[in-house]
């Protein structure tokens, strides 16, 4: 991201200021002998402190432990490219529209007056960090989380993609009834020009309210091998038609059913790669989707709450050395409580039912109102308080969980503005309770597109980003699996055998402080001792 320019008081733009925070350059450097900086990386000594707990002669027992890290960030971030799976959908074609109007810095009239361009809802370019304190005046120096490292702009991603509709996306932006015609207007030149791709379609796996939808296909219902290499194919003409140094492929198409676990058929890598070229009728569309992108090593991320990500998949981008991420944007109504639930139960209030309903008149609500489809959001906005729950022991019994109900209703008046309607109820002091209703107007797309833009500019990122234990030669890559996304996902993919964090608090931090790694920094302990101990 290059430099802002200062403000006109002279102040380094873009950072927040506050009665004691100093000024700042928006990008900073870390002075560090544990830092160091050329023109092409970044390179960092990071002591990671953890403590190991065991029982030791019946007492637990707790143990301070620190390993030595070095992380190298390359500082270049190229020319980036983002294909959309479902391109002419809400989603994509809002993001779109949003990453254009960006761009070319565009003001447009609404009823309420003009409104201009921005990033609100992306936790890259819209939040910031506390970097440190002021030496002097002991006030917090806050930055923008995107000026933690260096990362693509969003206004210079390359932006295409397929969909299994024809629709052009300036046609689709008016199908989505989302953005204001002023600014429709303002895009249409650009927008309509874009066009989908053909893209593949298998009946089975998405409602068949969306037949009417399929008019631009590549032949062939069910997985083959000449889908995986068309989709490769197409991944590798974007990239040479728009000069890309880099692209990333990311799912906002409609959510599909789960795919049945089989062994022998989708278990391992081998088993999947041979399922495909015999068109095994249960490998999805996402999965053809992930298993060209882990093909052409190109970060493939699920937007969508199906199990794209078979275990043949999950090593199949092991074994590549690809990277993927997942599940499902977390925009809105589950946002909220993945925030509210772990404020209450780490309030020591016992949460005991969650009652989460929301209609919605939007194609992706249309779509959920198939049953299968539906039950991929169901389990997805269901599993996203086990971790919060299951940490506490003293509210709740092994095994022990609040009543959780998920209702998604689809009513076509509303459109893309869900109506999220949520009851928390739970048990107080000495027999109390509480109860907190929520009623929610999530403008589902304009919540979404962010995400989107979130996940693309982090995923690029970490493919930029190596590490070693201290004193070893060999550089490498983090985990195939992008946990490290979990923020901007209701159900995080993780590596098999770790722990699944839907605490947003905790994602957050997991995020930044992986950032402050890459420039020596040590995770914001927010003690603020400086103010304590005097
Ligand atoms: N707030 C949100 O909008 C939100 C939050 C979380 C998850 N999601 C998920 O994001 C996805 C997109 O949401 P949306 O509102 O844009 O839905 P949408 O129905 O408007 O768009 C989906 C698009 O995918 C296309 N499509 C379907 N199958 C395809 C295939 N095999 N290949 C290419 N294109 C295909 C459809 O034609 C459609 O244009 C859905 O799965 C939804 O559940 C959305
Ligand atoms: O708001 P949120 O829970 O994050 O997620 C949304 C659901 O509430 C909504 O029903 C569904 O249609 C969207 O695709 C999205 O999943």
């Amino acid at each position: 991201m290059a430099p802002h320019a200062n403000d006109s008081e002279g102040n380094a733009s873009g950072i927040q200021m506050n009665g004691t925070a100093t000024s700042a350059p928006a990008d900073f450097k870390v002075l560090s002998p544990n830092v160091h900086y050329t023109d092409d990386t970044v390179t960092s000594k990071y002591t990671y402190r953890t403590t190991d707990v065991e029982l030791l002669g019946g007492n637990m027992v707790a143990t301070p432990k620190e390993t030595v890290y070095d992380f190298k960030t390359d500082r270049t971030v190229g020319k980036v490219g983002l294909m959309l799976v479902g391109w002419g959908g809400n989603n994509g074609s809002t993001v779109t529209a949003g990453i254009l109007a960006n761009r070319n810095k565009m003001t447009w009239e609404t009823r309420e007056g003009p409104r201009e361009a921005n990033y609100y809802g992306s936790v890259v370019m819209s939040s910031t960090v506390k970097l440190g304190t002021n030496a002097k005046t002991g006030g917090d120096v806050n930055v923008p989380l995107h000026s933690l490292v260096p990362m693509v702009h969003p206004n210079d991603l390359a932006i295409g993609g397929w969909d299994i509709n024809d629709m052009d996306i300036a046609s689709a932006m008016d199908r989505a009834q989302v953005l204001e015609p002023t600014l429709k207007m303002m895009v249409r030149k650009q927008t309509s020009a874009m066009k989908p791709l053909p893209s593949i379609y298998y009946p089975d796996f998405i409602a068949a309210n969306q037949g009417d939808r399929a008019n631009n296909l590549i032949p062939g219902q069910q997985a083959c091998m000449e889908h995986v290499e068309h989709i490769r194919k197409d991944i590798r003409d974007f990239k040479a038609a728009q000069g890309l140094d880099k692209v990333i492929v990311l799912w906002t198409a409609n959510t599909e059913r789960f795919s049945d676990l089989i062994a022998g058929v989708n278990d391992t890598a081998e088993n999947l790669m041979a399922s495909i070229a015999a068109g095994h009728s249960e490998v999805s569309p996402s999965t053809i989707f992930a298993v060209a992108s882990i093909l052409e090593n190109v970060p493939f991320i699920n937007g969508s709450p199906q199990n794209t990500f078979v275990p043949g998949c999950i090593q199949l981008a092991e074994q590549r050395g690809a990277f993927i991420g997942g599940d499902d944007f977390k925009s809105g109504q589950t946002k909220m409580k993945s925030a509210l639930v772990d404020f209450l139960v780490n309030a020591g209030i016992k949460l005991t039912s969650i009652a989460s309903y929301n209609h919605l008149g939007n194609n992706d609500g249309k779509n959920l109102s198939s049953h299968k489809q539906f039950r991929s959001k169901e389990i997805s906005k269901t599993n996203v308080v086990d971790d919060m729950v299951a940490a506490n022991h003293i509210l709740y019994k092994e095994g022990e969980h609040p009543d959780h109900t998920v209702v998604i209703k689809y009513m076509p008046a509303v459109g893309d503005n869900k109506r999220a309607l949520d009851e928390y109820y739970g048990e107080i002091f000495m027999g109390g309770h509480q109860t907190i209703s929520i009623f929610n107007v999530c403008e589902d797309s304009l919540l979404a597109s962010p995400l989107i833009i979130d996940l693309a500019i982090i995923a690029e990122l970490m493919t930029r980003i190596q590490w070693r234990k201290h004193g070893e030669e060999e550089w490498k890559q983090f985990h195939s699996v992008l946990s490290v996304l979990s923020f901007m996902l209701k159900a995080p993919l993780v590596p098999t055998g770790t722990p699944v964090v839907n605490a947003l608090a905790k994602q957050r931090a997991a995020l930044v402080n992986i950032l402050r790694a890459c420039v020596g920094l040590d995770p914001e302990n927010d003690m603020t001792l400086e103010h304590k101990l005097f």
